[in-house]
């Protein structure tokens, strides 16, 4: 499949290395400095577009892969709140969007367990919080895992979004921790990236799946599907 990175940074990069290990050809590559020459011509024959860039460029990449009429995967956080508006273009569109705050399987596992433990306890006495450990490279805070998990536990507890903590330290991929609290006990899940590898992986299996669909999708709609 012939793939055009929107963004390539850290996550493009990785995202790159495996698609050609895997038999992908990445025929287009967007940064910074080339992004304001793009029109939608350039992805004239690429099958998908994959953004992993800024918070601020999310948006008009997936303008400029709709007006391409090419399925976009976008892994970039910090602009969630602006879904509701992109869902109408890419229904309007007739186009395809895959989005998702965390590729990686693992983290997809944990929000079905947290909103399972948020179901079970909504009805006991904890408090709820949840930190998230990011490298010191990283724009945005909460990190998009973090407000998706946040998000989650409301659901399951039939309650507010917990309070979120962000740390930076160097070098971390991606840590997540959920706590519920009382005076009785404490219950921690934990999850650790120990690489990027799962959430370039996740991208990859995304931009294979959305193929020949029309809508809006996410992890849970690719993990629940045959
Ligand atoms: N959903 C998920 O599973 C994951 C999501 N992320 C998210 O993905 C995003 C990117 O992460 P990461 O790769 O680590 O970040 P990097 O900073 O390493 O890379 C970002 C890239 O975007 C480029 N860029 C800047 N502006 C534009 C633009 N207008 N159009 C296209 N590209 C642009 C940068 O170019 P230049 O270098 O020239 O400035 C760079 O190539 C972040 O929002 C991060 O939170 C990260 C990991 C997993
Ligand atoms: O910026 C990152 O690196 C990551 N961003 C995503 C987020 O904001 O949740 C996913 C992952 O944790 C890595």
């Amino acid at each position: 499949m012939k793939i055009a990175l929107l963004g390539y940074g850290k996550m493009g990069r990785y995202i790159e290395r495996l698609a050609t290990e895997g038999g992908d050809e990445v025929v287009l590559r967007v940064d910074e400095h080339n992004r304001a020459d793009i029109r939608s011509a350039d992805l004239e024959g690429v099958d998908v577009a994959i953004d992993f860039s800024r918070p601020d460029a999310a948006v008009a990449n997936i303008e400029l892969a709709l007006a391409a009429g090419v399925p976009v995967v976008v892994g970039t956080t910090g602009w969630l709140d602006q879904l509701p508006t992109v869902r109408k273009q890419v229904e309007e569109a007739g186009g395809a969007l895959f989005w998702a705050s965390n590729f990686s399987v693992g983290v997809n596992v944990f929000f079905a367990a947290a909103r399972r433990l948020a179901e079970l306890i909504s009805k006991e006495n904890y408090r709820v919080s949840i930190e998230e450990t990011h490298h010191t490279e990283k724009i945005d805070a909460p990190s998009g895992t973090a407000i998706t998990l946040a998000e989650t536990v409301a659901a399951g507890l039939r309650g507010d979004r917990p309070d979120i903590i962000s740390y930076r330290e160097k070098d971390v991929p991606g840590t997540h921790l959920l706590r519920f609290s009382s005076d009785i006990d404490e219950i921690e899940m934990t999850h650790t990236a120990h690489s990027r590898e799962g959430f370039a992986r996740g991208a990859i299996q995304a931009a294979h799946w959305i193929a020949g669909r029309r809508g809006v999708f996410t992890m849970a709609d690719l993990l629940e599907s045959d």
